[in-house]
């Protein structure tokens, strides 16, 4: 790596005995919980359970990649990738944990008897539909229901009804083992612990608290930094097995592998990206004093409300990210064609704003994803027959004189509706389709129509992975990975020679958890 680092044998032994814990998932609406200023307790708690949680995911990664399918694991790019992940597990392991005073060790034990209160106030202060969320979840993931086993509530409910516990569904929900689960794996340092845990604001917490959450989002955020270049070395890896396989298309294992590779890194990024944003947001001492006068003055007055909490919107107005999306793949396709103007995209949405919570980058990349193939399609598509058919009307026209801003291109359409489960975007191209047989390998990774696949900088390090046009075959199994992590999902539907729809669908409930693999 040039840096010096090395895979020690000893921190080897580390990852694997971290590798055998439970993973534990969070859900959307866990991660809420915090509020848009959470804390500095809360995120103290929070921060305890992160350092715990994070080296086993990290551990599995690293494991994982070593049994990386038909050799993938001994290309140069993948090899680099899980030494970055072990360099992380080892910082995260080696951090100093916090001493806790007896002071600041009363101040949490008292807020956890006060926690069932807290979040009684926190349920009847939300929207009427988050609410109405939290019951349905309830009712749906009534563990009494033996339908609830795999839903995703683990972790919701306390025995109380009310949101608490942090623990994974797979082991002490449902199996009467709590030792290990199905996969093999023992309990972890994380199991049965609590990710969210409500704490005053308006109190000003010791020292101690604000350098402990400091210490964990800083060496966050580097390990944050480190792996921004993941998507594009790992892609970088399949390259490589590619060429040397003298093959064009991944094989089932391989794509397995990566679909579970990347939607492990989507969890990890979310936690990682929530936890640096949760610690932005926290309450200051100042502010803790302000509010505490303020508290006094007016009877526990308002603060200002954000509906931020971390990266999550608790009200993202889908009809706005659908404007942004479009306006960004209409700019990429404008300078990628050298066209004044990209083909029209036609936003057909309720009158009413649709909001509901998610995260608003998840969001804008699948739909900025799919719009971008959609405006090549259809201008690749249209454009030899709009040129051809301007020919016939004007024999004197040669092809190559007629400009592409003189053609007129059918719409895209993006349709939004608004269900009481799933938010749904339908977006409609009339850009040609795609043969039935094709249609399975635009899923796998690396698949792409663009004959040169742009080539990757060494040192290509972009927070998120997005190619100028296309050319990577990344886009659609990525956005698919997106909105299968919050229980969407992504379809296609193509019909050759006319166009192509594409479905994506968005979990509005919020409940379920992460998929870990
Ligand atoms: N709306 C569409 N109409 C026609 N073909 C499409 C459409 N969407 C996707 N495709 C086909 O699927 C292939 C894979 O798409 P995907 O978005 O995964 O990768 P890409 O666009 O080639 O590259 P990138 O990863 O840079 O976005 C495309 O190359 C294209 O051939």
């Amino acid at each position: 790596m040039g840096t010096g680092w090395e895979l020690t044998k000893a921190l080897r032994e580390q990852i694997v005995k971290y590798a055998g814990y439970q993973q534990t998932s969070i859900s959307l609406r866990q991660m809420v919980q915090f509020g848009p200023t959470p804390s500095p307790g809360s995120v103290f708690l929070a921060s305890q359970f992160i350092v715990e949680e994070l080296p086993i995911r990290l551990a599995i990664k690293v494991k994982n990649l070593e049994n990386a399918p038909h050799g993938l694991n001994k290309m140069p790019s993948t090899m680099k990738v899980r030494d970055w992940y072990a360099q992380s597990f080892q910082e995260l392991t080696e951090l100093a944990k916090p001493e806790i005073s007896s002071e600041l060790a009363e101040m949490l034990n008292s807020h956890q008897t006060d926690k069932k209160q807290h979040r009684i106030d926190e349920a009847t202060s939300m929207s009427p539909i988050l609410q109405e969320d939290m019951k349905t979840v309830a009712e749906t993931h009534n563990p009494a229901n033996s339908e609830s086993k795999n839903v995703a509530i683990n972790n919701i409910f306390s025995d109380d009804g009310i949101v608490v516990r942090t623990s994974s569904a797979h082991s002490h929900m449902s199996s009467p083992d709590r030792s290990t689960n199905s996969k093999g794996r023992s309990e972890s340092p994380t199991f049965g612990k609590t990710y969210y845990t409500s704490c005053p604001t308006n109190v000003v917490w010791p020292k101690e608290v604000y350098d402990y959450n400091k210490l964990v989002s800083d060496a966050l955020t580097k390990i944050k930094k480190r792996h921004d270049a993941t998507v594009a070395t790992m892609a970088q890896g399949v390259q490589e097995w590619k060429n040397e396989h003298k093959t064009v298309i991944v094989n089932s294992q391989i794509q397995t592998f990566l679909d579970r590779f990347y939607m492990s890194r989507i969890g990890i990024r979310m936690l990682i990206g929530q936890h640096i944003a949760l610690n932005s947001s926290q309450t200051s001492p100042t502010k803790a004093k302000i509010n505490s006068f303020l508290n006094g003055q007016n009877g526990g007055g308002s603060s200002k409300r954000s509906n931020y909490v971390g990266v999550i919107c608790t009200d993202c107005n889908v009809g706005e990210i659908a404007e942004d999306a479009i306006e960004t793949a209409k700019y990429i396709c404008e300078e990628y064609y050298g066209l004044f103007e990209a083909p029209e995209i036609q936003l057909i949405a309720p009158k009413n704003d649709i909001s509901f919570m998610y995260v608003p980058g998840h969001l804008i990349h699948m739909l900025f994803e799919t719009l971008k193939n959609s405006l090549r399609a259809t201008i690749e598509f249209h454009t030899p027959r709009l040129k051809e058919k301007m020919c016939q009307k004007d024999p004197e026209l040669l092809l190559e004189d007629i400009d592409i801003n003189d053609l007129k291109f059918p719409p895209i359409k993006v349709i939004i509706s608004e269900g009481y489960e799933d938010i749904a975007i339908k977006i409609s191209d009339e850009g040609g389709g795609i043969p039935r047989s094709e249609v399975p390998l635009i899923w796998t990774y690396l698949y792409t129509t663009v004959s040169q696949t742009p080539t990757l900088e060494p040192e290509y390090s972009q927070s998120s992975f997005k190619a100028p046009m296309a050319g990577f075959g990344y886009g659609l199994p990525i956005s698919r990975l997106y909105s299968q992590y919050f229980g969407g999902d992504l379809k296609l539907i193509s019909m050759e020679g006319y166009g192509t729809d594409v479905y994506l669908h968005l979990n509005r409930l919020s409940s379920s958890s992460e998929p870990l693999p």
